[in-house]
Formats: structure tokens, sequence, C-alpha cells
């Protein structure tokens, strides 16, 4: 099987898609950027992708999520929750306070925000953890550190001059498996919705939300992003505690279209802890 997931080697992407792949037979690609990773699989070029959806302490990442809303070839058929431990990585021979610039993936830097602000620090993004870490063992600066994993500092040749900087200590993010539309997908957990309202009406979010109550479904996670066709216009995605073959939520589902709402089913999915 070809699976796709974020590069260059040693992010924590690829660290969660490896040990949930474990036991199959991998083909790996790594693209440059989350975007990229979500192409390749519409273009056919892999079979899965292992792209990060949500974490503990900054919340979703909403590339992940615009991505899964705008094309209907993807279809999520899975969820890896892994621990996140972020480390300060330099060139060898660094002193901590001649840092002035730390470079990583916005969900990284964000997760080291009040940390970061403490050293005084500006920030740079890249496109992943791995990138900025690659990027700092090239340019040999002794003014900068890269924040991620323990791999990219071993891949690189980087010193680890902290461990375990994020803001909180226990720190998870949340990724999923994504693969095309096609084959039937089982789970028993979890289903992930993108809701989309004809019109603005007081109590349409309220109405909806009141039929998965009624039917005893669980909400996990919702979310608004913007429906981009209007400013102060949005659509929701909504994660069910249930399969998308479960009796109830077939039911909540055709409830909430008879409404005049638009649901899209962009997954379903079972939850694997990966330490
Ligand atoms: O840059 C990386 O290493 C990634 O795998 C991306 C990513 C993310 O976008 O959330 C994955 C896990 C961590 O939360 C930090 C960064």
């Amino acid at each position: 099987m070809r699976v796709g997931c974020l590069g260059p080697q040693g992010t924590f992407t690829e660290e969660a898609a490896r040990r949930y792949f474990v036991e199959e037979d991998v083909e790996w690609s790594l693209h440059p950027s989350i975007l990229d990773t979500l192409e390749a699989l519409a273009a056919k070029q892999v079979d899965r992708v292992v792209v990060p959806i949500e974490n503990s302490i900054e919340g979703s990442v909403t590339m992940t999520l615009d991505s899964l809303a705008l094309n209907e070839e993807l279809f999520v058929e899975a969820e890896i929750i892994m621990p996140i431990r972020q480390n300060l990585l330099t060139v060898v021979g660094t002193n901590r306070e001649d840092i002035r610039e730390v470079w990583s993936h916005p969900q990284a830097l964000a997760q080291c925000r009040h940390y970061i602000h403490n050293m005084g620090a500006a920030v740079k993004n890249f496109d992943s953890t791995a990138a900025a870490a690659e990027k700092l063992a090239e340019s040999g600066r002794t003014d900068v550190a890269a924040i991620g994993t323990l791999l990219a500092a071993e891949n690189n040749g980087l010193e680890v001059l902290q461990a375990g900087i994020q803001d909180v200590h226990d720190n998870f993010t949340r990724f999923i498996v994504v693969r095309r539309i096609g084959q039937t997908v089982r789970s028993t957990e979890r289903t992930i919705l993108q809701l989309q309202f004809e019109s603005d009406q007081p109590g349409a979010l309220a109405s909806v939300l009141n039929v998965f109550a009624g039917l005893q479904l669980n909400l996990s996670h919702i979310q608004s992003r913007p429906t981009r066709k209007k400013l102060g216009t949005y659509q929701f995605f909504l994660e069910v505690e249930a399969g998308w073959q479960d009796e109830r939520m077939q039911k909540a589902i055709s409830i909430v279209q008879t409404y005049g709402h638009q649901v899209r089913v962009l997954g379903t999915m079972n939850r694997h802890y990966v330490m």
C-alpha cells in the first residue's frame, strides 16, 4: 500500500503514520505540505494519507478541515491519537541566550507560544517541523532554534537543547487516515459530518443539535468554518459518537436533510492510540 504524509523525514505526522501502519507493507511517500499530501491522494499517487486534524492545545487544523470540505473524493476511515512532545533543537554549540528566532510549523509554534514568548524570540513559519529543522541545519545559524521531533534532531545532526517544551505537559494531536471514496468503510465509533444551512434563520443550528440529542447521539466535536461565499456565513463540522452505518446515525442524517439543510458524510472512523 502507498501511504502519503507530511515530510521531510522526521515530522510528527510521519511518526504517527508509521506507528499506525506498523503491520502493513507500506511504500512511503513524503509531501512538502498538508495540502500537497491530500492532493497526492486525490491524484491517485497514493492509496491512503495521514494528516493532522486537531491538537489538544491549539485546536483544529483548519487546512485539513477545509480540504476535506472542498474535495468530494476524500473519505476519512480512521483516527489516530498520539502524544506530542515538542523539543528545542539547535546547531551544536548554540547558547540559549543567543537565540533570537524560533522556526517551526505554526501548530508546533502555537503549542509552545508562552515558552517562546518568555525567550523573547521571534517566530518563523515552515510547512513542517522537520522542514524547519532541515533548514536550520543547512544554515548553520547559532541565533536560531527549531522546534520538532527527536528524529528530526537526529536526522539533521542537531542538538536537543530542551525536551518537552510545549506549554501544557499533556499534549495530544489527533490525526486522520484518509482514502478516496469508493469502497464501504465500516466503523462503530465516530462519524464526521459537514453541515451547511440553506438560509440563516433563528434556531437552525439548535434544531439540528436537538435531532442528535433526541436520538441519544453524543457530539464529540463541533467546529464552525467560513462558507467562503460571504462574510459572516458559516458551515459546521460535527463529530458524532456513532458509526455511519448505525441506525440512529442514518435517521439523524435523513431528518436533518428533511429540514432542507445539506449534510455530507466526510468519514467514519474508529479511534487508535499510538504511544
Ligand atoms: O510539522 C509536523 O511535524 C507535523 O506533523 C504537523 C503537525 C500539525 O500540523 O499539527 C502535527 C503534529 C503536531 O501537532 C505539530 C505539527
